[in-house]
């Protein structure tokens, strides 16, 4: 048996669930897809509208330090991911930051030509590949093996490999100092997809020697929907990389508006356009907060919660049909656990119903986020209850949980 109460009792994050602003009844169990709302992101929202926007109009460029804010907010995600100053910029959707991290590594490494990824990763990631592709002309040439089979299928021709470090569906997590170093030791440069890491575990990019990184502001950053995205290029690209988006953000004196492109010297040279203001208000707000955890404590929190949830599920998970989705050992995933089930949608529904919020993936994977900033052991504990209590009932089967939404 777990001491639920022990734990929570002992929880040395407890205190931060106090600093969201959560519907009564409900177990959120979706942070690793939209974070919650930070309690002080509202009052800050409406500062930068009603005083920064309201009073201050367009001086507050300067006044109100916007235009210094995908920096200055890059400098404290990069504290996050084991960075330095000066190495990530917030910015962009995680969509744009892939290709714009695609197209400067291919760049760097120019005598190569196939950018590299593995199958089922998230579309996005793909995508953004398969368009680069096009753009060139078949001259960069997207290329995605088995997940097993990626470094065995760098080649002499392999430019760059982009990798998701957790996986969205199963929540599998890759060795990202190892990998790097074996992408690195054939040549080829190395881009990770922090999307479902950042905020949730302690992360060591510089170690690594990464050499690019991306992620969404809007999970484990609890940024806000929609919150701009960030851009990692280490220190020793940045000179050499030239920005395939030359926006007049990146430019090294956007306000000489000169009709010639020359790049910023550093990071800002992978800014793009306008900076979202509002979007990065709410970032930060997210960030800040993150600022003040202990990512260890993050990490030991979120494993404490997953075996709560894996212990409860042991009954279950024989007696109705649910397969583990991920990796058996805990250490090898990120901070959602997923489990697949023929009814999967259904049931999901029937949790919904009940305060229970999840996400479902097609075809039949069951995603819960387990969030150390905003959840207890109890929360974990009752959800696995509900989910119980929705099987033994079959309550789950009925016409209304199977129509599909258009997000799910
Ligand atoms: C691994 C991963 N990469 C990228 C994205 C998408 O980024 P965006 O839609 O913000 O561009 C997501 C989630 O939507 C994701 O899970
Ligand atoms: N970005 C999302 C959205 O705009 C709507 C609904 C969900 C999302 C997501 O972030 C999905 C998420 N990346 C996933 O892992 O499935």
């Amino acid at each position: 048996m777990i001491d639920l109460a022990a734990r929570d009792a002992a929880d040395p994050l407890a205190h931060f669930r106090e600093q969201f602003a959560l519907p009564a009844g409900v177990i959120y169990l979706d942070g690793n897809s939209l974070g919650a709302l930070p309690k002080a992101a509202p009052s800050r929202i409406a500062e930068v509208v009603e005083r920064e926007w309201g009073d201050g109009l367009i001086a507050s460029w300067n006044d109100a330090e916007w235009v210094t804010a995908p920096r200055r907010i890059g400098d404290k995600i990069a504290r996050l991911i084991g960075a330095r100053s000066a190495e990530v910029v917030a910015c962009d959707s995680t969509s744009v930051n892939i290709f714009k991290a695609l197209a400067a590594a291919v760049s760097l490494n120019s005598g190569r030509k196939t950018v590299l990824s593995e199958t089922g990763n998230f579309p996005t990631d793909l995508y953004m590949m398969q368009g680069l592709d096009r753009l060139s002309g078949g001259r960069i040439v997207a290329k995605a093996v088995e997940p097993d089979a990626v470094i065995d299928a760098i080649d002499a021709d392999t430019a760059v490999v982009l990798l998701t470090h957790v996986h969205y569906k199963t929540g599998a997590m890759r060795d990202m100092a190892a990998t790097t170093a074996a992408i690195h030791a054939k040549g080829a440069l190395a881009i990770w997809d922090l999307s479902h890491s950042v905020g949730a575990m302690p992360l060591h990019l510089t170690d690594a020697e990464a050499d690019f990184a991306v992620g969404c502001g809007y999970k484990f950053l609890n940024g806000g929907p929609g919150a701009p995205a960030f851009l990692f290029v280490a220190g020793r690209h940045q000179a050499d990389a030239l920005p395939a988006l030359s926006g007049w953000f990146g430019h090294s004196a956007p306000f000489a508006f000169r009709d010639e492109y020359e790049a910023a010297p550093g990071i800002e040279r992978f800014l793009t356009g306008t900076p979202p203001i509002i979007g990065l208000a709410g970032l930060e707000v997210g960030v800040d907060l993150m600022e003040q955890a202990d990512l260890s404590q993050i990490r030991a929190k979120s494993l404490s919660l997953a075996e709560v949830f894996e212990h409860g599920m042991e009954p279950l998970v024989q007696r109705f049909g649910f397969t583990a989705a991920g990796p058996g050992d805990p250490a090898m995933r990120g901070s959602h656990i997923s489990y697949r089930h023929e009814h999967g949608y259904a049931i999901m529904q029937a949790l919904k119903a009940r305060g229970v919020i999840g996400d479902f993936r097609d075809p039949d994977v069951m995603r819960f986020g387990l969030t150390p900033l905003y959840l207890s052991h109890a929360d974990i504990a009752r959800a696995v209850a509900i989910l119980a209590e929705v099987m033994e009932t079959g309550a789950w089967d009925r016409a209304e949980y199977r129509v599909r939404a258009a997000v799910t």
